[in-house]
């Protein structure tokens, strides 16, 4: 029986209608809406795709969005400067530095000055630390859209054997973190592997749950899969005829797994609304609240 699909732009729909009534609070009590500014340096096509994606849900969701568009030649100093500007305005709650920066600029060291109480990415030293002690502020938009994608479909993990395939701190580590946590989408035994692994095919058979985010092309064959595998697909490919594909040979690993998030429309869609739950997050902390009370 072929895979049931793991839904993300429906998931991501459903989450971007539950945050309408936070972004209302936090109107109500900030006379503001959350404040998300987007940074994004060059002109990457599908950087300036994810970054239009973002703005125009930002927007959608009632937020300020904004995106500071930079010339390619912006030099690191400049940039830090901007990040500097934004850390201090009051109505910004959330900033994020599009992903890759050019050359001329060290991303460690723009992430690094990003105050990591609007780190909305969750990719500062101090959010990444706070989430590897199980105490998390904010996590990797992709990674945390996993789990969420894992737990709106009813996905156990509790005791279950998790390979992560790919070791980025972007998606691998702390998605690896996030599935080890205690509690639900969490507690599994978790084995983190990557394209210098050794017996990769053997490997990745061991996964009742398997994320893929390697960064290659249809890189995982059907015949790697544990029948009954939950498999999800981080990778997102433009291939020359210009459809896209993930990291998984989709038709393939459908014929075996029990569930697959499909590209596009499985894990993209839901680091979108991850990144706007984050800056709700951020808005009602900042605010001296949270959604709990
Ligand atoms: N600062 C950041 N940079 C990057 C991140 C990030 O989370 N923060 N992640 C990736 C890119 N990314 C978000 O920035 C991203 C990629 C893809 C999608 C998405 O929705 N994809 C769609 C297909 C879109 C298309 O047609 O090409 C899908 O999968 O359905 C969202 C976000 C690297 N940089
Ligand atoms: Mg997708």
């Amino acid at each position: 029986m072929p895979a049931r699909i793991l839904d993300g732009k429906q998931t991501a729909r459903e989450i971007r209608g539950e945050l309408a009534a936070r972004v209302a609070v936090v109107r109500d009590r900030l006379g503001r809406p959350p404040g998300l500014v987007a940074v994004l340096v060059g002109d990457d096509p599908a950087s300036a795709l994810y970054v239009k994606n973002k703005e125009k849900a930002a927007t959608g969701a009632g937020f300020s969005g904004e995106v500071l568009r930079l010339p390619g030649t912006t030099s690191e100093a400049e940039l830090l400067g901007v990040v500097d500007r934004l850390n201090e305005e009051e109505r910004v709650d959330g900033i994020l530095v599009q992903l890759p920066l050019p050359k001329q600029i060290d991303s460690d060291r723009v992430i690094d000055r990003i105050r990591p109480e609007k780190d909305v990415d969750g990719f500062h030293p101090e959010n990444v630390g706070l989430l590897a002690i199980g105490r998390p502020r904010f996590a990797s938009c992709t990674p945390l859209g996993v789990v969420e994608l894992l737990r709106r479909h009813g996905v156990e993990t509790r005791g279950k054997r998790a390979v992560v395939l790919g070791r980025s701190n972007i998606v691998g580590k702390p998605m690896a973190l996030l599935l080890l946590r205690k509690g639900a989408v969490g507690d599994a035994t978790v084995t983190v592997c990557h394209s210098a692994s050794e017996g990769l095919p053997e490997i990745v058979g061991e996964a009742d749950l398997l994320v893929a985010a390697v960064g290659r092309p249809e890189f995982v064959k059907g015949s790697w899969i544990k029948p009954g595998a939950v498999v999800v697909d981080v990778g997102i490919h433009r291939r020359p005829d210009g459809s896209l594909c993930g990291d998984v040979a989709f038709d393939e690993a459908a014929e075996v797994a029990s569930w697959i998030s499909p590209v596009p429309g499985g894990v993209g869609p839901m680091t979108i609304a991850m990144l706007l739950a984050n800056t709700v997050a951020s808005a009602e902390r900042r605010g001296g609240w949270t959604a709990e009370g």
